[in-house]
């Protein structure tokens, strides 16, 4: 006989959009995100009986993020997050584990006559806040925060030589190439009892993502890289150090190529080395470098 060793289900891609309206002033605040909520628990019967009994539908899951969004604040993303995961393993009895992700897609105010504008914002890039509170019945609440889909590019400070060699290698050791990746960096929260505890932290949240995107930033922009995987490290160490309420910290870099185009078939044009200027941009394969970094 087959069993089920592992369920869950929830609604994915969510989307909702808040305003905050200050009436004094008369400026808005606007808050656009994705949400998706994956629940886990007493849900077999779903799966090998046809019980829909145990089914929270995923459209009352839907309406249910709506609601919280009304009624909660939905800043920081860590706070809402670990409120609509209690929710529901509160709710429903047979609901044990909860899994919300949240994706912020970040609107910018737009300065306009030198002035911030009251109500219009831009998008500026694809970069995203994003965050995964799960709540497990009995084991508190777990956050991991994150820096998602940064594009970021260094036209020189970076190389890359004296890596493992042998018959299976044709590229060159290079000492001044072109370093380009999209930012994916996560940081794991110490885990919270309850949300209350989540509550408490809420400045730290705001502070530890400001914090982690200087800190990769910085650090891209200054380091001679020798390689992704020592670039990342540094960044890891430098977190770590300031944000003492996290337990791991973790990266995943796309390392995206550019490559020099050899021209000197066309009447000896020298684009190569000390005289590359025309590259061709790939965007595909990559190299990809990851990495966590723990206390
Ligand atoms: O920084 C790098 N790390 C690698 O592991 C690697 N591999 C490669 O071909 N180029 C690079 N660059």
């Amino acid at each position: 006989m087959a069993s089920v060793s592992a369920a869950q289900y929830g609604k994915d891609n969510i989307r909702v959009y808040k305003v905050h309206k200050d009436e004094k002033t008369g400026f808005q605040t606007v808050v656009e995100m994705t949400v998706c909520v994956l629940l886990k628990g007493d849900i077999e019967t779903s799966y090998t009986e046809a019980d829909n009994s145990v089914v929270v539908a995923t459209d009352s899951m839907k309406n249910t993020v709506y609601i919280m969004a009304k009624q909660h604040p939905v800043t920081p993303a860590e706070l809402f997050g670990a409120i609509v995961a209690t929710h529901f393993v509160e709710t429903y009895k047979h609901i044990h584990s909860a899994e919300v992700k949240v994706k912020v897609h970040r609107w910018t105010r737009l300065t306009v006559d030198g002035m911030p504008h009251p109500h219009s914002f831009f998008r500026d890039g694809s970069e995203t806040r994003n965050v995964e509170a799960t709540v497990m019945e009995g084991n508190g609440i777990s956050i991991r925060s994150a820096i998602a889909g940064l594009l970021v590019l260094k036209s020189t400070g970076s190389a890359f030589h004296t890596f493992y060699r042998d018959e299976y290698t044709t590229l060159p050791d290079v000492y001044d190439r072109i370093l380009s990746t999209e930012v994916d960096c996560g940081w794991k929260w110490n885990t919270f009892s309850n949300i209350n505890e989540v509550e408490s932290a809420v400045p730290k949240f705001d502070n530890a993502w400001e914090a982690a995107r200087k800190i990769t930033l910085d650090t891209f922009a200054k380091e001679v890289s020798p390689s992704v995987q020592n670039t990342l490290y540094k960044m890891c160490e430098q977190i770590m150090a300031a944000v003492p309420e996290i337990a791991a910290v973790d990266y995943s870099l796309p390392n995206k190529h550019y490559f020099e185009i050899d021209l000197s078939w066309h009447k000896g044009l020298q684009n190569t080395g000390k005289d590359a200027e025309v590259y061709a941009p790939q965007s595909d394969p990559n190299g990809l470098i990851q990495c966590t970094v723990s206390r």
